[in-house]
């Protein structure tokens, strides 16, 4: 089974690519919503303790959780010790999952690929990406924020042309939502041989 990573830094338009794969018949393990999914069960209760006052009705408040970590260095540290190791149970599973029932390419979608080293597990990158003006002008249409976020939430990330040059494919989604899918298409083509040859990825 072909394993093949989907990242890019924030606004550059992922979460819609990752759905473009999906469009293609495609299985993509999505870790944000691995994300939005133990907050509302299974991590509400390491959050509640580890951050009081970021649950609103007995789930967590991303919102919230986001304005106590985002600013916080070593908040975001404790958060990523509590998550990260959840999430990787979950991708365990999926892949598990996927190689039984025959999958011959599957997508890791993985907002921090590169900065986590799940890079190294899979065997290529497709980064999404865009010009810096298109992603500071669709990052801020996002509800709550403001400059100073962003530039807190950049800092924390891997510049994008340092991404751009360790991705095997680079998907641009500047001009629009048919060269996306199309761009997508492509790489699906560029790999449906060595989907065939690959290794086994039981070590993941
Ligand atoms: C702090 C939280 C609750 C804010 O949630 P919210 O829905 O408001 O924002 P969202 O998740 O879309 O993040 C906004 C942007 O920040 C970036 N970001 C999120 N977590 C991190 C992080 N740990 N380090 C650097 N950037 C991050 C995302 O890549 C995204 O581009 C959420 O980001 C979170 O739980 N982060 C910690 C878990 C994590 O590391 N998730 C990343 C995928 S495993
Ligand atoms: N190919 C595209 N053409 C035009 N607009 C796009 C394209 N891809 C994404 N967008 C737009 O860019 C914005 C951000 O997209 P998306 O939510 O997929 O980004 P993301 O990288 O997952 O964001 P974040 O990391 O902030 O959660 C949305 O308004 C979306 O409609």
């Amino acid at each position: 089974m072909f394993v093949l990573g989907l990242t890019g830094s924030i606004g550059m338009g992922k979460s819609t690519t990752a759905a473009m794969f999906r469009a293609e018949g495609i299985k993509v393990h999505d870790a944000d919503a691995v994300v939005h999914s133990l907050y509302r069960g299974a991590a509400a209760p390491a959050i509640e303790a580890a951050f009081p006052g970021a649950m609103r009705d007995g789930a967590v408040d991303r919102s919230r959780l986001g304005a106590c970590v985002f600013d916080d260095p070593s908040a975001l540290r404790r958060l990523e010790a509590i998550i990260h190791p959840m999430v990787a149970a979950s991708r365990d599973v999926f892949l598990a999952e996927a190689t039984k029932s025959g999958e011959r390419l599957v997508v890791l979608d993985v907002p921090l690929l590169f900065e986590t080293g799940i890079d190294r597990m899979v065997d290529a990158v497709v980064l999404v990406s865009a010009p810096e003006t298109v992603q500071k002008e669709r990052a801020s249409a996002r509800p709550g924020m403001t400059p100073q976020r962003l530039a807190a939430i950049l800092a924390k990330q891997i510049p994008d042309a340092e991404k751009r040059a360790r991705a095997h494919f680079i998907i641009d989604t500047s001009s629009g939502f048919a060269a996306a899918e199309r761009q997508v298409r492509g790489i699906l083509r560029a790999l449906a041989g060595a989907a065939d040859k690959a290794k086994s990825r039981s070590e993941i």
